[in-house]
């Protein structure tokens, strides 16, 4: 007898059940019967509910039953659990009997085994189940022994299992509560919509609070010289001087540096527009401080990048000093060092024995002695004769105005050249002084300022009466129209208790803020200041930006450009060599009130799209109809002058040549100013002739950009677009100075379009607070115009083909 039935026949048999057919035996019998009948085609018994069950049987040993068998046979653990439960449940039915789990029989043996069956009904031999059963069980009990051992792994956590059954009931019911479970193509799932986000000023500040809370100046405050506390004697020289009333910077400033109640115990930073009267600020309080000290100090260092501003700012203070005894000097390199010690210190030989033996007797510093110094000194001396001498040397100017790679030359190798005495120190241009590329001269100015040489024996005699000497103090002044608000920068110079004074644009006052309209008080609302910073350009100033399609034809749209805006003189202009004007196009969108400009178009690939184009045209036939160059001559009746600005060097030579070659009729009247012209007598000259209008074209780098005062500039011209906006600032702040009107126009490449209109232009910048540290933001009351400017296909281009073949041989030739 086959195992099967001990699968299938219930294992909770009792053994008295031997003798007797069971129940389920005589229902199996009914089944095998059955489907003995069936296979011989008879119809099965279904009268009785015995023929019935058979029936059951024999569909469970239909092909499908098998399938299923075959399944679980698949999962052996499955399995193993299944026969646990069978047997289980038979154990849980009557306890008393000793019941084995049944082995797992594999496949073949099942289908075997019902094979069997089919073949028992079909032959009809009857054996006895009881005494088979018998039989199985003494074989099986070892099995099952041994099956439990090998499983009771499985069989434990099936138990386990059986145990958390509730709980998992209970999962699953929860489970079956969520919504079904959907299933998608591969088309794209649908996402969450997207929340905007919606751009916000930060609520916080990580700038300190003198900078935080700058001292705003309104743009209408102004008041007399005189009321601000300026002496008698320095007002008249400001009135000989044409000044009479005080620029809204200055009657902010002059009353935080001048002796008063006002005098703000520390020192002062000024961020306000170029031609604003900056440097007028800071000589008058310098001067008023040092006219009435008795005796030649160094008292007073003005720090400028170049030496014209450096000549610039001398030429201010010997107007305000003028009457004094204060003498002024400058060191900028233009002489040798030699001359310029000679200029600075005195050397003097006071007769003291007693410092002179204790000076013998003291051990020589060599650390403290540069070869420079040795070298420098005079080898003439007559020792016998300074016995009992020492050397004492004395300054021979109250005020000394350097760039600062000289200052440090002279600090390092002038003997007697010291900041012991210095009670101002103003650092102009300050943001560009501050700047990695200048730091150095930082690191050897501020500890010589900390000396206290100068008050070493009172402070000595204070300490003897157990009192605490006074802080030193220097007066630090920082100036630009482009600020750092890097404290990190800032912070390199020592700044004490520093106070910043900003002053606003008209197109940024606030009008809630009280004192910021009209002629009214500075206010100390930090209102309009911005986490970023933002720097203005002159109220009165008139931007225009020129694409050139064509970067290699730039020289003829600046011809054109100088042409249109009357710098070509007339009579040259209807000559052989004048270029012509085709067309002058206005393409700028309405004024924009707003502190941003927005216009102008991001490249000119996009420029057809922009709905301006179409203005542009009309602009342009009006302009073909009245061809006549706009002119913009100074008050003075001379012709208008324009400064051009050039990336390079060479790019300012070759321009200024190439621009002769074109037009002879300018070759008197262009000069050039960089870095090469700088020392020289004629970049001096040039720089004169331009400020008295005998030269109309001055072409320069970028060391004009800053400081250069040349009053009543009527263009600024930017034939290579500047490297960044705070260069933009200081170029195009060369003109519109000191309320007066002016224009800058900026040439830009197809290339260079989406930044300048970003960068320069503000487009996209305002409301963007994603920002770093050195981001600029351009504030102006006026957007920036964009000029469409054509250039007719005639003589010009040859001309301008064999003026850049001349070029080229020059070039090969030198
Ligand atoms: N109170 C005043 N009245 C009339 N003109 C003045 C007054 N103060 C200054 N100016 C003139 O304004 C012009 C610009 O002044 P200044 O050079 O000091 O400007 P700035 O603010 O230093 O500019 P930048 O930032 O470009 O150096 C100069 O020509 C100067 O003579």
């Amino acid at each position: 007898m086959s195992n099967f039935y001990a699968r299938y026949v219930p294992p909770a048999k009792k053994p008295d059940a031997v003798s007797s057919p069971s129940p389920d035996s005589t229902k199996r019998k009914r089944e095998n019967d059955a489907v003995a009948q069936q296979k011989q085609g008879k119809k099965p018994k279904l009268s009785k509910p015995a023929d019935n069950e058979a029936a059951k049987v024999a569909k469970s040993a239909s092909p499908s039953r098998l399938t299923s068998v075959d399944d679980t046979s698949i999962v052996p653990e499955k399995n193993v659990l299944d026969k646990y439960r069978v047997t289980e449940a038979a154990r849980s039915a009557n306890p008393a009997a000793d019941i084995k789990p049944c082995r797992p029989k594999g496949r073949k043996s099942e289908e075997s085994a019902q094979q069997k069956i089919v073949e028992e009904s079909k032959s009809g031999e009857k054996k006895s189940d009881t005494l088979n059963d018998g039989l199985d069980q003494t074989d099986t009990v070892a099995e099952d022994v041994a099956y439990h051992k090998r499983h009771a792994a499985v069989l434990s956590k099936f138990d386990k299992s059986k145990q958390q059954e509730p709980a998992r009931h209970q999962g699953s019911a929860l489970s079956s509560d969520q919504p079904p479970v959907e299933f998608h193509g591969l088309e794209p799932l649908p996402q969450p919509e997207q929340v905007e986000v919606v751009p916000g000023k930060p609520t916080y500040s990580t700038l300190p609070s003198w900078q935080e809370a700058p001292l705003n100046v309104s743009p209408g405050l102004t008041a007399t010289f005189e009321s601000l506390g300026v002496s008698r004697g320095l007002l008249e020289n400001l009135r000989k001087s044409g000044l009479e009333k005080a620029f809204p910077i200055q009657t902010a400033v002059l009353p935080l540096l001048l002796e008063g109640l006002n005098k703000h115990d520390g020192d002062i930073c000024v961020s306000a527009a170029t031609g604003s009267g900056k440097t007028l600020a800071y000589v008058l309080p310098t001067i008023e401080g040092l006219k009435d000290l008795v005796g030649t100090k160094l008292r007073a260092v003005i720090v400028v990048p170049t030496r014209e501003l450096v000549k610039q700012v001398r030429e201010l203070c010997e107007i305000c000093a003028s009457g004094t005894s204060l003498k002024i000097a400058t060191a900028v390199g233009s002489k040798s060092i030699k001359e310029e010690q000679e200029m600075l210190v005195a050397e003097e030989k006071v007769y003291n024995p007693e410092q002179y033996r204790k000076e013998q007797e003291k051990s020589i510093d060599w650390s403290s002695i540069s070869l420079d110094k040795l070298v420098r000194k005079p080898t003439s001396e007559d020792l016998m004769e300074s016995v009992g001498y020492v050397t004492r040397y004395r300054s021979k100017v109250d005020l000394l105005i350097t760039t600062p790679g000289r200052l440090v030359d002279h600090l390092n190798s002038t003997l007697g050249f010291t900041l012991d005495d210095v009670t101002w120190l103003v650092v102009d241009e300050a943001d560009k002084l501050l700047n990695e590329s200048y730091q150095e001269w930082i690191e050897v100015v501020v500890p010589a300022l900390q000396s206290r040489t100068a008050t070493r024996d009172r402070d000595d005699l204070l300490r003897f009466m157990r009192m605490t000497p006074p802080r030193r103090k220097v007066n630090k002044i920082l100036l630009s129209a482009t600020m750092t608000r890097d404290v990190s920068k800032l912070n390199a110079l020592g700044l004490y208790n520093p106070r910043l004074v900003v002053l606003a644009g008209a197109s940024t006052v606030d009008e809630s803020v009280p004192g910021q309209t009209g002629a009214g008080d500075v206010a100390t609302n930090g209102g309009s200041h911005d986490l970023r910073d933002a720097f203005q350009v002159p109220e009165q100033l008139d931007e225009a930006a020129i694409p050139v399609p064509d970067g290699s034809e730039k020289p003829l749209y600046l011809l054109q450009l100088l042409d249109n805006i009357g710098i070509i003189p007339s009579s040259t202009r209807t000559g052989q060599s004048a270029p012509t004007i085709t067309s002058v196009s206005d393409t700028s969108s309405d004024t924009d009130t707003s502190s941003d400009s927005s216009s102008g178009s991001d490249s000119l690939a996009s420029e057809d799209e922009d709905s301006s184009s179409s203005d542009s045209e009309s602009t342009s036939d009006e302009k073909d109809e009245n061809p006549e160059p706009t002119s913009h001559s100074n008050g003075a009746g001379n012709s208008p002058r324009a400064l051009i600005f050039t990336r390079s060097t060479a790019s300012a030579t070759r321009l200024s040549r190439l621009l002769t070659l074109l037009c002879p009729a300018l070759a008197s009247r262009i000069s050039t100013l960089t870095r090469s012209t700088a020392s020289s007598a004629s970049s001096r000259r040039a720089l004169s002739s331009f400020r008295s209008s005998k030269i109309s074209i001055l072409i320069a780098t970028d060391r004009a950009s800053r400081g250069l005062d040349v009053p009543g500039l009527e263009h600024v011209v930017s034939y290579d677009v500047p490297s960044s906006a705070l260069t933009y600032v200081h170029r195009v702040g060369r003109t519109a100075r000191a309320g007066n009107s002016g224009h800058s126009w900026t040439f830009i490449e197809h290339r260079e379009a989406a930044w300048f209109w970003r960068e320069i232009g503000g487009k996209g910048k305002k409301d963007s607070f994603d920002i770093g540290a050195d981001d600029v933001w351009i504030q102006r009351s006026k957007a920036i115009r964009r000029l469409n400017l054509t250039i007719e296909q005639d003589d010009i281009k040859a001309r301008y083909d064999a003026a850049l073949q001349q070029l080229g041989e020059e070039a090969r030739n030198s």
